[in-house]
């Protein structure tokens, strides 16, 4: 707590945050009120549904607190961009809650907010509000993403029937991969890769163009942030069917694969690791061909939705894989 009058020259505190490096990450989006008052107002746009979303992330659970502050902003929103998309939703605009440990430096709030405003910009969205708050423990980020569809049209989890097909964006496993290499734990994978995949958990790259273009021919669909098999899990469960990935078809990208020849990770820990933001979809037989030949991003039919319940996994001669792990949980709660 602080009660003077201001921050100190060179100092940030509080409110000149928000006035100094938050308000112009508003883009001058008048719902945002100049982050100027109590609630942004955000005029409906009939025909449209509102899509709703947020993701939290915590300094050592989603992030390694040393992680470069712009990219830790960047990564907060993509993260939520990410189920705008699997959402088929068009993104509209951010609101920020962020807890600061009490020894944040005034570089480090100036870091995080120009990377945020980079990504804002990139996407062309605006800073709609937020809360700054101060905390005892780590940095703890909160960002609410909104969103547009037309109405009745945006993509849902359940919805994906026996017989669709199951496919994928991009690559499985970088994430998971590439926190290793963040830390440091592949030391016999060339460094080009180790910076490849380290890049590739920290700065996720939502699907935000191919989301839109999945409404009406896509039956399911969701990100995948906890790992493959467990969410692919809960997109089986709410649609009452069961799946079979040929695990040979899960597109792996080059340093992946050679982490895997190298038997630096299992196939498992790419399948069930997560912080892959790539989105896993189902649709009727034929239903994606033409945007899977486009090839902008990588579509890869990884198998097929199946009548029944749970995944599983096959390899080449249809022999189920023992999967030890399921995915990420935050906690388990016990009595
Ligand atoms: N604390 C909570 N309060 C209300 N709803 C919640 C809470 N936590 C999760 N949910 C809801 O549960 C559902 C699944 O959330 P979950 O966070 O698992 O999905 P996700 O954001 O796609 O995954 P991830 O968090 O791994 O990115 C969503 O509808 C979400 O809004
Ligand atoms: C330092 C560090 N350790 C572990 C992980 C792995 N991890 C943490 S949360 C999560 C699921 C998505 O988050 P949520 O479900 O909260 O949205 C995953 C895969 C990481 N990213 N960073
Ligand atoms: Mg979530
Ligand atoms: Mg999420
Ligand atoms: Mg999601």
């Amino acid at each position: 707590m602080d009660q003077d009058n201001g921050p100190a020259a060179g100092a940030v505190d509080e409110f000149s945050l928000i006035a100094d490096l938050f308000a112009p990450l508003t883009r001058g989006d008048p719902a945002a009120r100049g982050l100027c008052d109590d609630a942004a107002f955000l005029p409906a746009r009939p025909g449209w549904d509102t899509v709703l979303t947020v993701d939290a992330m915590v300094a050592g659970v989603h992030f390694l607190a040393d992680d470069p502050p712009d990219l830790i902003a960047r990564k907060l929103l993509r993260v939520n961009l990410s189920d705008l998309a699997a959402k088929g939703a068009a993104p509209v605009g951010a609101l920020l809650a962020a807890a600061f440990p009490r020894d944040v430096t005034p570089d480090w709030l100036r870091a995080f907010a120009a990377g945020l405003g980079r990504d804002l910009a990139a996407f062309d969205l605006p800073l709609l509000g937020g809360d700054t708050v101060a905390t005892p423990g780590p940095l703890t980020l909160s960002l609410t993403a909104l969103g547009r569809v037309p109405a009745g049209q945006g993509l849902e989890r359940r919805g994906a029937r026996p017989g669709d097909e199951l496919w994928v964006s991009g690559s499985i496993g970088d994430g998971a991969l590439g926190l290793r290499a963040a830390r440091g734990q592949l030391p016999a994978l060339a460094a080009a890769d180790v910076a490849f995949l380290a890049d590739r958990y920290r700065l996720p790259q939502p699907r935000v163009a191919l989301g839109p273009l999945l409404r009406g021919r896509a039956g399911a669909a969701m990100d995948i942030s906890d790992g493959l098999v467990q969410d692919l899990g809960h997109l089986c469960r709410v649609s009452g069917v069961g799946a079979r990935v040929e695990a040979a078809r899960v597109p792996l990208s080059p340093p992946a694969r050679r982490a895997l020849a190298g038997g630096m990770v299992t196939l498992a820990d790419l399948l069930c690791g997560g912080d892959d933001y790539e989105l896993l979809f189902a649709a009727p037989a034929g239903a994606v061909a033409a945007l899977a030949a486009a090839g902008d991003p990588p579509l890869t039919r990884i198998g097929t939705i199946v009548a029944g319940a749970g995944v599983s996994v096959v390899d080449q001669q249809g022999v189920t894989l023992p999967l030890t792990r399921g995915g990420w949980r935050h906690f388990r709660a016990a009595p």
